[in-house]
C-alpha cells in the first residue's frame, strides 16, 4: 500500500520558485493498479522521484508498505527502496549485459549467492515469458521484450510495489497491450501494488482500477475508475468515455442529452424503452461503449423531439440508473494528454 500525505516539492529555478508538487494526497490500496495521468510538466516525474525518495520532498510524508520513507536515510532507505520495483519508459538496460545479466544486476548489488541469482533470474525470465532469451543482448531484443526484461529486473528484489514511469510510451499499440497484460497478471500473481505514470488515457482505460489527474502539481481528481467515470462533467469522466466536441452540422431542433449508464444497463435497450414509454423518435448522434476496470459503460448522445419534457425523461432514465444531462461539448483529451 502507498500513502502520500500533504506532499510538496518546491524547486528553485534561478530567481523563481516552481511548486512541482502542491499538497498531494494519494492512497493506493494493496493490489491496486493506480494510474496517474497528467500532461507534460504536471509533476509526474517529480512524484516518482519523491515516492522513491530519490528526491527529498520539501514537506509531507510518503509511506510504502507501512514504512514512512520520508523518515529514512542511508542504509535503511536503500533497504526500503528494494521493496519498490521501478519500470522505465526505455527499460534502461545495460547494453553490454545479456537479458539474464540485466535481471541479475540488483541481486549482485546485494551480494546474493551465484546459485540463488541463477535460480531467481530463470524464474523471473520465465514469469515474463522470456526464458529463451536469457543470453540475448538488449540490441537483439524488440522494444516489448526489452521492457519485459526491465520488468523482470524490477521484480528481482521481491518488491511490494511496482512503480512504472511511462512504461509503454515507446511501444506500438499491440506491444503496449501485451506489456499491460503482463503487468496485470503480475499484480494478480504476486499481489503487487502498482502505480502507472502515464500521459496516455488508453493505458488508464486498459489497465487501471483507479486514477488520479495531476495538473500543475495538484491532484485535481482521484478515485476508482467506476466512481470517476460516473462523475459526469469531470475531465476524467469525459476522457474515459469521450463524446464528440461538436454537434453534427445541420442538426435540427430538439434537446440534446448525454446518457451515461453502466453494468447490465449498458446492454439493456435503454433507447427502445424510451421510445416505447413516451411514443417518441430518439435520434442517436454519437456513442461510446467501453469496458473499464471490468465493467461495461456506455455514453450516448441523443436528440429528443423539439417539444419533449426533458425533466420527465431525465427522471424516467434516472429510475433505471441512467444519468441524462444536457450535452457538454468539450474535448478534455487534448487537455489531459499532451
Ligand atoms: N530538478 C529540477 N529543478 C528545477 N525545476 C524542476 C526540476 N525538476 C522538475 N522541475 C519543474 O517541476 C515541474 C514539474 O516537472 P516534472 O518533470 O515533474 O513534470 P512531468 O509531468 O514529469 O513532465 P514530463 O511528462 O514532460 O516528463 C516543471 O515545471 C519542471 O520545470
Amino acid at each position: 500500500m502507498i500513502e502520500i500525505r500533504s506532499l510538496r516539492k518546491t524547486y528553485r529555478q534561478k530567481k523563481r520558485q516552481v511548486q512541482a508538487l502542491d499538497n498531494v494526497d494519494l492512497r493506493v490500496g494493496p493490489g491496486q493498479i493506480h494510474g496517474i495521468i497528467g500532461r507534460s510538466g504536471a509533476g509526474k516525474s517529480t512524484l516518482v522521484r519523491c515516492l522513491t525518495l530519490l528526491d527529498r520532498p520539501t514537506s509531507g510524508t510518503v509511506s510504502i508498505a507501512g514504512k514512512d520513507m520520508s523518515s529514512l536515510s542511508g542504509k535503511e532507505l536503500l533497504q526500503a527502496r528494494r521493496k519498490i520495483g521501478m519500470v522505465f519508459q526505455h527499460a534502461n538496460l545495460f547494453d553490454s549485459r545479456t537479458a539474464a545479466a540485466n535481471v541479475a544486476y540488483p541481486l549482485e548489488l546485494v551480494k546474493t549467492s551465484r546459485a540463488q541469482i541463477n535460480a531467481k533470474v530463470q524464474e523471473l525470465l520465465d514469469l515474463v515469458g522470456l526464458a529463451e532469451y536469457a543470453d540475448a543482448y538488449p540490441a537483439q531484443l524488440s522494444g516489448g521484450q526489452r521492457q519485459r526484461v526491465g520488468i523482470a529486473r524490477a521484480l528481482a528484489t521481491d518488491p511490494d510495489v511496482l512503480l512504472c514511469d511511462e512504461p509503454t510510451s515507446a511501444l506500438d499499440p499491440q506491444t503496449t497491450y501485451d506489456v499491460l497484460d503482463l503487468i496485470k497478471s503480475l499484480r494478480n500473481r504476486l499481489r503487487l501494488t502498482v502505480v502507472i505514470i502515464t500521459h496516455e488515457m488508453h493505458v488508464v482505460k486498459y489497465a487501471c482500477d483507479a486514477v488520479s489527474l495531476l495538473r500543475d502539481g495538484r491532484i485535481e481528481e482521484s478515485g476508482s475508475i467506476h466512481d470517476v467515470v460516473r462523475h459526469t462533467g469531470s475531465d476524467l469522466s469525459h476522457a474515459l468515455l469521450p463524446l464528440p466536441a461538436t454537434l453534427p452540422e445541420n442538426l435540427g431542433p430538439g434537446p440534446v442529452l448525454d446518457l451515461l449508464y453502466a453494468g447490465t444497463h449498458a446492454t439493456e435497450p435503454v433507447i427502445s424503452g424510451l421510445t416505447k414509454r413516451f411514443g417518441i423518435d430518439v435520434n442517436v448522434l454519437a456513442g461510446t461503449v467501453e469496458e473499464l476496470a471490468g465493467q461495461q459503460f456506455a455514453h450516448l448522445r441523443i436528440q429528443l423531439p423539439p417539444e419533449s419534457d426533458v425533466s420527465v425523461i431525465q427522471n424516467f432514465l434516472a429510475a433505471q440508473q441512467v444519468t441524462a444531462q444536457p450535452a457538454e461539448l468539450v474535448d478534455p483529451t487534448e487537455e489531459l494528454e499532451s
